[in-house]
Formats: structure tokens, sequence, C-alpha cells
């Protein structure tokens, strides 16, 4: 019998300042110090944006507006399939702190190489955060 992989949802956060983002290093578990976009999984009854407003409440203690929705990424890992749903978002006032992580960067566009992404937001940054930014740096 072939078994399913257990499928995953989760919201993640780009926030964006100026023109850089804000990349976060896992500080626990099986990713633990590759890098990423603040979030977590969508819980039951919860919206995508809905998740995103408590995780990063949880994760950096800060209240966030929700802005466009980015893009999203499907991907498998070998222990579950990954779909992640990402948005731009920013900050409403006040500094992040990070209690779950272990290190943040601000990048600005030309940065965006300079971490170790994890395989799914790899693809977030070479399929739709390097062009927005760019564009975004050109208006
Ligand atoms: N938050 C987040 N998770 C990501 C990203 N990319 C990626 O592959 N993942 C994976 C890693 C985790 O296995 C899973 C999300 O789990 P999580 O640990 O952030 O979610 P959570 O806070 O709700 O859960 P937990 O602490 O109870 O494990 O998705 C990303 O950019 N942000």
């Amino acid at each position: 019998m072939i078994k399913e992989l257990k499928q995953i949802h989760v919201a993640a956060a780009v926030i964006c300042k100026d023109d850089k983002i804000f990349a976060t290093q896992r500080g626990y578990g099986k990713f633990k110090d590759g890098w990423e976009f603040p979030g977590g999984k969508i819980e039951a009854g919860e919206s995508a944006r809905q998740a995103l407003v408590r995780e990063i409440k949880e994760e950096l203690n800060t209240d966030i507006i929700v802005g466009n929705f980015i893009g999203s990424v499907e991907y498998d890992y070998p222990q579950f399939h990954l779909s992640m749903q990402v948005f731009s978002v920013r900050v409403k006032h006040g500094s992040l702190e990070l209690l779950e992580h272990e290190a943040a960067r601000w990048l600005s566009p030309g940065e965006l190489d300079s971490v170790a992404w994890l395989p799914a937001d790899q693809y977030i940054v070479d399929h739709y955060l390097r062009r927005e930014m760019t564009v975004s740096k050109d208006k």
C-alpha cells in the first residue's frame, strides 16, 4: 500500500521595510539553522491571514498589517508535503523581537542569495521575490 505524505498548510510573511525584507533563521527542530520567512501552521478554522497575525505575534511579539498575497509553493519534503502561502506584511509599530528564531537579517534585493534558504523558500525567492523587489526598487 502506498502511504500518502502528511500535508502541512503554512502561512509565511515577507516583512517589508524600505527596500528590505526580513529573513529569520530557525532556532530549533529538523530545519534548525535554515533561513525562512516567519510564520507557521494554519490551524483549523483560521484563514491564512489570521494564522499569520497570530504566528508573528508569537514569534516576533509584533502586530502586523497583512498586505498582498505574493504567491504559494507546493513542496515535497521527505517527511511531509508543504503547502505554503506567502504574504507581503508590514509592521504596525515597534520593533521585532526574536522569541523563537536564532538570528534575523534585513536583506536588500542584492542580498537575497546571501542566506541558506529552506528549499521551499528558495522557490519563493526565485519565482516571486527577486522580480518583485527589483520592480518596486525601479518604481
Ligand atoms: N514558518 C515557516 N515554515 C516553513 C517555511 N519554509 C518551510 O519549508 N517551512 C516548514 C518548516 C516547518 O516544518 C513547517 C512550519 O512549521 P512551524 O514550526 O513554523 O509551524 P508552527 O510554529 O505552527 O509549529 P510548531 O512550532 O508547533 O512546530 O514548514 C517558512 O518560510 N516559514
